[in-house]
């Protein structure tokens, strides 16, 4: 259906529009073959499995998800396979690994995608910077995107809840004509709140600014400033970590989740409303550059190359280990560990 959103009209789908009945009519001749069991894999395959889809999972044998995956109750032989045998038996091959590891792993899928079958991404990234991945899928398969705007954790969280995560959806090619209700029927059979209607490139563009944007990268950052500002001038850590993290996460985000950042400002004391009034400009201002500068390098496919560069490295998980272990040690993080033992629901 169409929807305004503010003024603007968009192309979504509902799960009243599109029900689980007629998801699982449109996919009943399918064989969803999941590939990966990172953190999208066990979510989506799982949420697929209890709403009564034909998946089977695809992961190398012998590594920790592999173990992951037969203790979430998939089965050797039956419902779990090596990589290639999982892509010989999927008519859907949904590729979830890694975005690095998909490159490594294309030649042989490729080799499986048979005509009518569908390739399936989460992510834009593969199709989209094909120069450096080498992703160019054959002409007579359908190549459809679902992309959960939020973790794997939670899309199985809230499905177990009875809730859902918002998805956006896009069709790259049409080669069985069946490609717009595949897409949808999966969609809605990973569990999505509602999906939105996007393209290859829009998909990229958005979620790699977003993550290196407002929801991980600008909001440690924006963290680390204010904790230091505090720290420096005589705060204790636990005065500064509660001002900084645990009542964004445990008070408010709540309750912007639930009403809008509008309802907040109405419904603080007038002393912050004044105060938070005057300076949500000033910290636009400041941060749009460096936005700017972001959503550019994501433009020119310097992000991609960056990712692709550095998790293709023999020591990647080495120098991934030290620049956790940063934040991990980090003083406001170490408040953080501390801060969240003491919740009372924690004890
Ligand atoms: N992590 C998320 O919550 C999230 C959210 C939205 C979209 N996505 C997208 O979903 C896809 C999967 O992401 P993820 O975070 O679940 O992946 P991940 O990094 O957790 O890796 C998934 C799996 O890939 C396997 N793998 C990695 N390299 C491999 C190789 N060379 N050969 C064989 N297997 C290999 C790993 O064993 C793992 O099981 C990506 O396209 C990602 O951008 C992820
Ligand atoms: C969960 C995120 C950050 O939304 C996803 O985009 C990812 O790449 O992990
Ligand atoms: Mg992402
Ligand atoms: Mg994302």
């Amino acid at each position: 259906m169409k929807l305004k959103f503010g003024s603007v009209e968009e192309n979504v789908v509902t799960r009243e529009e599109f029900p689980l009945e007629k998801a699982r009519e449109v996919l009943k001749d399918e064989v969803i073959a999941v590939l990966g069991y990172g953190v999208q894999g066990p979510g989506q395959a799982l949420n697929l499995k209890d709403n009564g889809f034909n998946v089977i999972v695809g992961q190398r044998k012998g590594s920790k998800t592999w173990d992951k995956a037969v203790s979430d109750g998939w089965v050797p032989g039956k419902t779990l396979f090596e990589l290639e045998e999982a892509c010989e038996k999927g008519t859907i091959l949904q590729f979830l690994l890694s975005d690095a590891g998909q490159i490594s792993a294309w030649p042989m899928v490729k080799k499986h995608l048979t005509p009518g079958k569908a390739l399936y991404f989460s992510h834009g990234f593969g199709v989209t910077y094909k120069e450096k991945t080498g992703i160019i899928p054959p002409p007579d398969v359908d190549v459809i995107l679902v992309a959960p705007k939020g973790s794997g954790t939670s899309l199985r969280r809230m499905f177990v809840e009875g809730r859902g995560l918002n998805s956006s959806y896009a069709i790259f090619q049409d080669g069985t004509g069946k490609a717009k209700d595949r897409v949808i029927a999966l969609g809605i059979g990973v569990g999505s709140g509602y999906l939105f209607e996007t393209d290859f490139y829009r998909e990229v563009t958005s979620d790699l600014t977003g993550e290196r944007g407002t929801l991980m990268g600008a909001i440690q950052g924006i963290f680390a400033a204010q904790y230091e500002v505090l720290r420096a001038n005589g705060h204790t850590p636990s005065e500064a970590f509660n001002e900084t993290v645990e009542e964004l996460t445990q008070s408010l985000m709540p309750l912007v989740a639930e009403n809008g950042m509008d309802w907040m400002y109405a419904n603080c004391s007038t002393t912050a409303q004044r105060g938070a009034l005057d300076w949500w400009k000033p910290f636009r201002d400041a941060t749009k550059p460096v936005f700017e500068k972001l959503y550019e390098s994501v433009k020119t496919g310097q992000e991609a190359q960056k990712s692709i560069d550095s998790n293709s490295k023999d020591d990647y998980r080495e120098k991934l280990e030290v620049e956790l272990k940063e934040l991990r040690d980090s003083e406001m993080w170490q408040a953080g560990a501390t801060v969240r033992k003491l919740r009372p629901e924690n004890n």
